[in-house]
């Protein structure tokens, strides 16, 4: 038998409810060795790689490890910021602001690969006893590759302790006004500021197709949450387009994907085009790199002028603010 991690005897701190935010995750540094360890947590989840691993395992030690993280390392390099990835930096900035904004609660960024590892914080968290444990997950839109695979690391942490505490977990926000407002808000400032161009380009994170056959509620979410921001911006249908990013791998994805879609519409004679990116709550290599430098290059070569990417909400006031009161209703009826 497993021994239990004891509660500790004394409790200390005031905070007794926690909040914990997590993201995806990100390597430690911008080196071949840091991402080579993230990329193999990562794709050996079963949640993110489905595979049996008499096949998965050799592809994976053998081909994708020793030719993709050199590669990704150097484009993590082109985004690394002063505090490191910014994924890590952002996060941990929206976790500072809620945190003002949730004074009765002890808020936590970690992150479902790499560090702060989902089991670190949990175990600080029980330190400064914790009794009561909301898990928000920071995907607007819910899919078993991401926010599943977050409920399991919280899950399997917690299977080690001799006393758990109370628990919710937030499946998913993909229609919640507060963020739909403040998404609506910042398309707007971008219009603002720079205009508008001729295209709307709504992108989503991809996932393999399989998932969608599979139940997957993800596609579904995207769409109606596509549909929900387009509404409240007063476009017309043709104005804007969903599209899904960052295939990985040979097997089909959702479609139709962003890259193809910028091509074609470069070739249908649309000029300029924005970008948002309403799956990610934080800017990372997948926006500040793939949409603003890759999917750019791949716009302007097929003859488009300009692809203006509308940054994330990262730790805006409006993020700060949809994502505390989502979390409040999320408490209601928990003492502090
Ligand atoms: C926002 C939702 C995300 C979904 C859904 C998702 C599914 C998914 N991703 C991969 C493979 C990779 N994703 C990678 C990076 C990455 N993915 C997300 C979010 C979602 N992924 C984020 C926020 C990031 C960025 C991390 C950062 O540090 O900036 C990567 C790593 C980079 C690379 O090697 O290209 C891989 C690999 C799969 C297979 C998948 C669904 C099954
Ligand atoms: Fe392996
Ligand atoms: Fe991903």
């Amino acid at each position: 038998m497993k021994p239990y991690l004891d509660a500790p005897t004394s409790v200390p701190g005031p905070g007794r409810t926690a909040l914990l935010l997590v993201n995806l995750g990100t390597p430690d540094a911008p080196t071949s060795a840091a991402v080579r360890r993230y990329l193999a947590q990562f794709l050996h989840d079963h949640r993110v790689v489905e595979l049996t691993r008499w096949l998965w395992c050799p592809l994976l030690h053998f081909v994708i490890l020793p030719l993709r993280s050199p590669k990704v390392a150097r484009k993590y390099a082109t985004v690394w910021m002063q505090g490191g990835s910014p994924l890590l930096v952002y996060g941990q900035r929206l976790a500072r602001q809620m945190q003002h904004a949730l004074p009765d609660v002890q808020v936590r960024l970690a992150m479902r690969y790499g560090n702060p590892s989902v089991p670190d914080v949990l175990r600080q968290l029980q330190a400064e006893g914790m009794q009561r444990l909301l898990v928000l997950p920071l995907y607007p839109q819910y899919s078993a590759s991401t926010t599943a695979a977050v409920y399991d690391a919280v899950s399997q942490e917690l299977a080690t302790w001799r006393r758990t505490p109370e628990l919710r977990l937030v499946a998913d926000y993909h229609l919640d006004p507060g963020w739909l407002d403040a998404l609506e808000a910042r398309v707007r400032a971008h219009w603002d500021l720079h205009g508008r161009a001729d295209r709307l380009l709504m992108s989503f994170h991809g996932l393999p197709k399989r998932f969608e056959a599979a139940g997957d509620p993800y596609p579904r979410q995207c769409e109606a949450g596509a549909r929900a921001l387009a509404a409240r911006l007063e476009l017309a249908d043709q104005d804007w387009l969903l599209t899904y990013q960052s295939r990985f791998g040979r097997e089909e994805w959702l479609q139709p994907y962003t890259d193809k879609t910028l091509e074609r519409l470069a070739g249908e004679g649309v000029r300029t085009v924005d970008v948002v990116c309403p799956g990610f709550a934080s800017d990372c290599l997948e926006t500040l790199e793939e949409i603003a430098v890759e999917n750019d290059e791949v716009f302007r070569h097929a003859g488009g002028e300009v692809l203006r990417y509308i940054s994330a909400l990262n730790d805006e006031p409006g993020h700060v603010a949809a994502l505390s009161a989502l979390a409040r209703r999320h408490l209601q009826g928990w003492p502090h």
